[in-house]
Parts: structure tokens; sequence; C-alpha cells
């Protein structure tokens, strides 16, 4: 016993064990602290900040996202979205799309000191695969609501008037769509020369379409209409979709099912993610199923199948009001069920030169002609007895156009340099 107390004695008089207590004592204050700090954070975070959370799921998440960008183009750290798709013309082309990148961000607005964190780190799977889960905070000192309200208003006012300034196309971005650049300004219809009547009869087709909501409604028939436009290419298919999409101001969601990351249960949800005042375009449709069984696509690695695409096409979710374009250079290797009235409902042969369409692309190109020489261009054109192009008569044009319109005549026959023989598909 005695031992015991002269060993108790040592120990608290020795410096090791006055060291230990010490250290615990500070871990101890520290821990308190920190404890405190939280607290008085928290107590000022729940009662003096204003935060606005916003998800990726939300159309308005990419609203603010284009907003913040535009807002404070000074931005130092920002990320870099690439989108790629094929033009009219079956090139590539890409652009990048810059953003905040995650992390946090400040900015001042109207006074305020905005803080913007954007969290990017998770994925949330669903039943049509896995995306990204990102939310956007907006914070600012005070109970200010309003600030962050007008934020949020701004950024859906600026998202409308950028789409209003022109044809604005999408792609697919996991299951939802994605703006693909900024809008194109719309082609004028005046410029896509076809026969007399075909835009004007499908134009007002669609008018009586958008206006006839209601008499869909009460008849139980599905709010939808399906135009397939078929012929061979470069006779103007795909400028006329753009051009009356400029013209009664839609958008166009360019859907390419060649896509290998595109699976059936996307193509539903992105059906059904059609967003308002939007035209759906499937391009080149006959060259997506190159084997009809429904189940298999050969051409491209894509996962989409045939049955699947009908399911898009007319499943429940597919939007109401939904307006679809489908091309082909190839309608006899459609397969029936795809072009059935309810899926297509307006079927048109866009084919190669008419007397009329030399004519007025004459007229377009060579203002300065004459009517005689208007004539007597469609007159040398029909002596070849060979079908015209109006993508080569195009290109025609843009190679002699700084030449005499003598030397045009005398050149008729460049309109069929290097190419092939034109099969009609009528
Ligand atoms: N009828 C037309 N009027 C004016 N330009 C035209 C016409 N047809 C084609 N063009 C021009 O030719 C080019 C190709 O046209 P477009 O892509 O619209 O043809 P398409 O029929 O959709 O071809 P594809 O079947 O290969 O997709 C465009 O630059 C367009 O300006």
């Amino acid at each position: 016993m005695h031992l015991l107390k002269h060993a108790i004695v040592v120990a608290v008089s020795s410096n090791y064990v006055s060291k230990v207590v010490g250290l615990a004592s500070l871990s101890l204050a520290s821990i308190v602290i920190d404890e405190t700090i939280g607290l008085i954070k928290r107590y000022f975070w729940q009662n003096y900040v204003t935060e606005l959370e916003v998800s990726n799921s939300d159309k308005c998440y990419h609203w603010l996202l284009q907003w913040i960008s535009k807002y404070n183009e000074h931005l130092l750290h920002f990320s870099v979205t690439t989108v790629c798709r094929n033009t009219e013309s079956g090139h590539a082309t890409s652009k990048f799309d810059y953003e905040p990148s995650s992390g946090e961000h400040m900015f001042k607005y109207k006074g305020h000191t905005i803080r913007v964190k954007r969290d990017r780190s998770s994925m949330i799977s669903s039943e049509y695969g896995s995306r990204p889960y990102e939310t956007l905070n907006l914070s600012t000192w005070g109970r200010n609501r309003q600030v962050l309200n007008e934020i949020l208003e701004e950024a859906r006012l600026y998202a409308m008037s950028v789409m209003e300034l022109g044809t604005t196309l999408m792609v697919p971005s996991y299951d939802t769509w994605h703006n693909f650049g900024e809008p194109r300004i719309p082609r004028s219809l005046s410029s896509v020369i076809l026969d007399e009547g075909v835009i004007e009869n499908i134009l007002k087709d669609i008018h009586d379409f958008v206006d006839d909501q209601s008499w869909y409604l009460e008849r139980g028939i599905p709010y939808r209409r399906g135009y397939l436009l078929y012929g061979p290419p470069g006779c103007g298919k795909t400028s006329m979709i753009m051009a009356l999409a400029g013209e009664i101001k839609y958008n166009l969601c360019v859907l390419s099912l060649n896509d290998s990351k595109m699976s059936d249960d996307q193509l539903v949800q992105l059906m059904g993610e059609v967003p308002s005042k939007s035209f759906v375009l499937l391009e080149d449709i006959d060259a997506m199923f190159a084997n009809r069984d429904g189940k298999t696509v050969i051409e491209g690695s894509t996962k989409v199948t045939l049955s699947g695409l009908l399911n898009a096409l007319d499943g429940v979710v597919s939007s109401e009001g939904r307006i679809l374009f489908m091309t082909t250079n190839y309608v006899d290797r459609l397969d029936s069920a795809l072009i059935r009235s309810g899926r297509v409902d307006y079927k048109q042969y866009i084919g190669t030169c008419s007397d009329h369409q030399l004519s007025q692309m004459f007229i377009r190109f060579r203002p300065e002609g004459t009517t005689d020489d208007k004539s007597r261009f469609v007159k040398d054109v029909r002596k070849y007895s060979k079908p015209v192009v109006p993508s080569h008569l195009q290109e025609f044009f843009l190679l002699h156009r700084h030449k005499e319109l003598n030397y045009v005549f005398e050149h008729i026959n460049d309109l069929w340099q290097n190419v092939q023989d034109i099969q009609l598909t009528e």
C-alpha cells in the first residue's frame, strides 16, 4: 500500500503525465470550440442565410447554369461539355458549352453576395440507366428569398429569350434534352424551293394540328402528329423541316438512334421529355433498322430495337402535342408498322427538280436573268434527260456564281459531274 501511494506521487509529479493531461484538455477544448462554432454556424445558417437548391432533374437547372455563365463572363472556374452531332450534309460538328465548374463560386447580384455551390459527386440509377446527380445551391446572407427568386426569374427569361432568337437544336443527354449550341437564325420557307403547294400544305396541316388540341382530346385521340418525308438525298427534306420549325417558332430535337449509348428505355424517357414547341426529328430512319425482326439492329452499335422505337412513339408517356418528322431515302425499306397511320399521318415525297423548281432556283441564284433566260435554262437542262438534285443545282450555281450567264448556259453539263445516277423512289 505504501509502495502504491509512492508510485502515484512520483507519476503525478513527473513531466510525462502532466503532458498527457495537458494534451487531453487541449483536444477537449478544441472539440468544444468546434462544436460551438458548428452550433453558431448552424444557427446563422438557419436564421440568416437564404438558400435555394435545384437538382439537375429540373429544367431550371440548366437555365441557371446558362444564366450564371452569361452573367459572370469572367468566371475563373468553369467546366466544359462537348456536344457533337451530324449536320444536314452528313458532316460531324461539335461545340463547347461552358458552365460553372463543380465547387464554390461567389458573385455579386444587385449588391448581394451570392454563393453558388455546384455538387456533381454522385450517380443515380433509374430504370433508364444511371446518370450523374447534380445539385446547384444558391445562397445569400439574410432572410432574402426575393433576391433568389429574381435570379431564378432572370435565368428563366434569359433562357426563353435565347430560344426565341431562332431555332434551337437539341440533342439527347442521358434521359433528357440538351441545347446544341446557340439558336440558329431560322431558315426562311422561301429559301426551300419545292413543287407548288408542298410546303404550304404541310404548314397548313401543322397549323391545323396545333390549333385543334381540344378536337383530339374530346375524341380521345392521342394528340400527336407524325410526318414522313421521303425521296433521294439532297432534295430538301431536312431543309424543309428546319424552315418549318423556324416558321412556327419551334425548336428541333434531333434523335440519332445509331448512338451506341441509346437504349429502348432511354428512348421512352426522351420521348416523354420532349420540350413543348419542339419537333422531334428522326433522320435517315431506314439506316437504323437494317434487320426487320424488330429485335436486332445491325447498322451502328445501337441498342435500340424497332419494337423499342414503336413503344417510344406511342407509349403513354410520349409527350402530348408531339410533332414527329422522319426522313428516309428508301421508303420501301421501312417496316410497315413504323409508318402506319397514327405513327405517320402525313407522307410527302420530296424528289428531284421539277421544271418549276429549276426555274425558281435559277431566279434565286441568278436574279439578273430575264424570263427568257429562265425558260432557256429549264429547256437546256431538260435536253440532257437526267434528273437534277437540288443540292447539286445549288453547288452548280455556287461554283459559277462569278461567271457570266452565257458561261452558265454553256456549262450545264457540270450539273452531273461526279454524280451517280439518282434512284427515284416515288
Ligand atoms: N428544294 C431545295 N430548295 C433549296 N435548297 C435545297 C433544296 N434541296 C436541297 N437543298 C440544299 O441542298 C443541301 C442539302 O439539302 P437537305 O439536307 O435538306 O437534303 P435532304 O433531302 O434532307 O438530304 P438527305 O436525304 O441526305 O438527308 C442544303 O444545303 C440545301 O440548302
